[in-house]
């Protein structure tokens, strides 16, 4: 493993994230860009692994990266009392990891200013990402910028499909089989070109300030996956605060007439109430199950994502003071997939999930986001989003994802309205 790190102090003419996110595909390697909730600084990693290693999200024990996990996890949940450590799908083929995950073998920082740092791991590969990056950085200026058309692909069955299945799940619900369901679907749309992942990324960032926005290419797969989720799962920050939130029920952000709602003046009824509440409790037990007691709750209030609103009640510990420094590592394990992805009880939910839906949801509804990476020279922090409100790129291709969370007093045609919603927090951005 690559652990050595020169800091390249003197940068005379910076790159941008373009240059470096397009050396990254030019070499084959996999990258992730981000900017978190609130903030103007960019990030972006490169690892030099072709093939991404499948880990345990172990946040004590991984170097400096980025993790991305699949939604279809529990095996990894399962082996909670494994020794956590890097494991290698290629060298254990019955290994229980399913995380990707991108070490950070470059690292570049972006300020307001442009790129204000940047480090690269001292090796052949570091040295060929240098030439690249220089190398590209000269002929990128003649590039002339494109127009995008966007189309949505006809996919005619669909909201019949997905109304019967919530229809089903409701029966279920009635007759006791589980309380709660998450069910999702999927919308395809062709570009004229592939789209630049960078210049979208750009966009996302400006039209929500408030979430987590990201780009991974994962080379191996040929796939970018791009969101903007305003849902946290396990932050634990460089001062040991640990936060996660409970976030579900939705409602458009704007009255009929285009004029935006204001968030303390939202109306939630009973159905959304308790459906939150069912993630709150969730999260709750999983503090019961380690006998923690000492976290701050706050809410639930009206949360602004985008083009929506959702109920979110926020929870913070102060891993230093109650001396639990692998609460995050702990957590994120009884966490995901929470009932807002997932449902109520988990396991139930997640055969449900498992039988109606006829898509593989892949990386949507798992989680995602930096691990160990120390943007402030404060220490290292881990910040982990629930991957909703993403899409998938494939070439010219995209695949939206979204789901609705269903009760007993769910009705089908609404679901499918909140999901096409949903599917508008990417889709107004990207056409
Ligand atoms: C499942 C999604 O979102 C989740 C489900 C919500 C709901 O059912 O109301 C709200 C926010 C998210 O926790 C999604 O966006 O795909």
């Amino acid at each position: 493993m690559q652990t050595e790190h020169v800091i390249n102090s003197v940068i005379t003419t910076r790159p941008s994230a373009i240059d470096f996110w397009e050396t990254a595909q030019t070499l084959g390697f996999p990258a992730a860009l981000w900017r978190l909730p609130n903030q103007r600084d960019k990030h972006l990693i490169v690892s030099f692994d072709e093939v991404l290693p499948r880990v345990s999200a172990d946040l004590e024990e991984l170097p400096a990266g980025f993790a991305i996990s699949p939604f279809d996890n529990l095996a990894t949940t399962a082996a909670t009392n494994q020794s956590a450590r890097m494991v290698f799908d290629q060298v254990e083929t019955d290994s229980p990891a399913r995380t990707l995950f991108l070490r950070a073998d470059v690292q570049a920082h972006f300020s307001a200013n442009g790129l204000s740092d940047m480090t690269v791991s001292s090796s052949a590969d570091g040295d060929s990402f240098r030439k690249r990056l220089a190398g590209l950085r000269n002929r990128r200026s003649n590039t002339p910028p494109t127009s995008l058309v966007v189309t949505a692909l006809p996919d005619p069955d669909a909201q019949t499909q997905y109304v019967r299945n919530v229809a089903k799940a409701v029966d279920a619900m009635r007759q006791g089989e589980f309380r709660k369901v998450v069910l999702s679907r999927t919308k395809r749309v062709q570009f004229s070109e592939a789209p630049n992942a960078v210049a979208l990324f750009d966009r996302l960032c400006e039209r929500y300030p408030t979430a987590f926005i990201s780009a991974v290419s994962i080379p191996e797969k040929g796939q970018i996956w791009m969101s903007a989720t305003p849902e946290r799962l396990v932050s634990q920050d460089a001062h040991g605060i640990f936060r996660t939130v409970s976030l579900a029920g939705t409602q458009s952000a704007f009255e009929p007439d285009g004029t935006p709602k204001r968030p303390s003046e939202a109306m939630w009824s009973q159905k959304e109430i308790e459906e939150q509440a069912l993630v709150s409790r969730y999260i709750i037990e999983c503090f019961k199950k380690i006998r923690l007691r000492e976290y701050l709750e706050e809410g639930p209030k009206t949360i602004i994502a985008g083009n929506l609103m959702h109920l979110g009640t926020q929870f913070t510990v102060d891993t230093h003071a109650v001396r639990y420094p692998q609460l995050g590592t702990v957590m994120l394990r009884l966490l995901h997939p929470t009932s807002a992805v997932c449902g109520v009880p988990r396991d139930t939910a997640f055969a449900f999930i498992n039988q109606h839906e006829t898509h593989d949801r892949e990386l949507y509804s798992g989680f995602l986001g930096p691990v160990n990476i120390d943007a402030n020279n404060e220490g290292p922090a881990s910040h982990l989003f629930v991957h909703i409100r993403c899409m998938k790129l494939e070439g010219k291709q995209a695949t939206l994802y979204a789901g609705a969370g269903l009760t007993e007093d769910s009705v089908p045609e609404r679901e499918w309205q909140e999901t096409e919603m949903k599917c508008q927090t990417l889709l107004s951005v990207i056409s």
